[in-house]
Order: C-alpha cells, then structure tokens, then sequence
C-alpha cells in the first residue's frame, strides 16, 4: 500500500504532527498526516487532497524524503514523505483524534507509527 505524508513547516520552522484517533488503524500512535494514494492519482496530487480532507487546509509541497517500507502485522505501507507548508485554510480536524506544532528537536518524543520512525530521523538528520 503507497501512503503519502506530510511534514508541514509553519513559519517558526515548527512541524505539525497529528494523532490518530482511537477507532483508527494504529489509535493514538502520532503520524504526520496524509493517506493512501489512490489509483490515478500522483503521491503529490494525493496528499494536497488528503490534507484537505483530513485537516480542511491548503499546502504546496517543497521536497521530498526517502520512502520508508515497513511491514506491520496486518499490513505493509510504502510510506512516502513530502516537506511542505501550509498556503491557505485553518485546522479543523476531522478524522485525527488531536495535532501539535513541535519544535524539531521534540520529534522523537513522540509516541509515533512504527513507520514513521525512520521517515522522522531522516527529517532531523537533513535539518541539523
Ligand atoms: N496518513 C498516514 N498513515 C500512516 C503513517 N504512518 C503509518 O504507518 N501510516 C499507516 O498508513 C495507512 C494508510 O493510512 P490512511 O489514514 O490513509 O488509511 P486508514 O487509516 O483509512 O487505513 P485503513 O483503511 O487501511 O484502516 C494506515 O494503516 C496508517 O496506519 C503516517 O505518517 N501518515
């Protein structure tokens, strides 16, 4: 399964992480936020679609990270990471269960998606 996501910068270089809600695959675990891609859709097209969806905002994409595969017990994701800002909207959550903006150095703080683990090393590893 290909899962786009996105580290969204505010203008204080702070990245906005989300929760997955309790009802969800993997509840409660943070991730940044984004979805699977759709047959016909290029990864950047779905994730701008799947950050309006989730989140009701607007982002243009600026780079992109490593794939990281990883393998859960009932599932095998190809998750595909895009830095990016946000252009318009305000956050309404409709599906995470809460979001943050964290200072880059509190990322591996959080209790995250196995997947993202790598997707958030690189990130700092790139930054510092
Ligand atoms: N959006 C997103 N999904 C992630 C991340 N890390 C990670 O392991 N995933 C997994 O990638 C899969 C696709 O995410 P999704 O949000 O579009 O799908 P979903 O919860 O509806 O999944 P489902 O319909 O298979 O249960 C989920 O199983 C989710 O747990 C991440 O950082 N962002």
């Amino acid at each position: 399964m290909l899962v786009t996501c996105a580290i969204i910068l505010n203008p204080q270089n702070q990245i906005l992480v989300t929760q997955r809600s309790s009802i969800m695959h993997l509840p409660l675990k943070w991730e940044f936020p984004g979805g699977k891609i759709e047959a016909n859709e290029t990864p950047e097209a779905s994730l701008i679609r799947e950050i309006k969806e989730e989140l009701n905002i607007d982002i243009e994409i600026i780079d992109g990270l490593s794939a990281n595969d990883h393998h859960y017990p009932d599932k095998s994701i190809r998750l595909i990471p895009f830095i990016c800002r946000q252009t318009g909207g305000e956050i309404l959550l409709k599906e995470h269960a809460d979001y943050k903006w964290l200072d880059r150095k509190d990322l591996l703080d959080l209790d995250w998606a196995d997947a993202d683990v790598e997707v958030v090393r690189e990130f700092m590893g790139n930054c510092s």
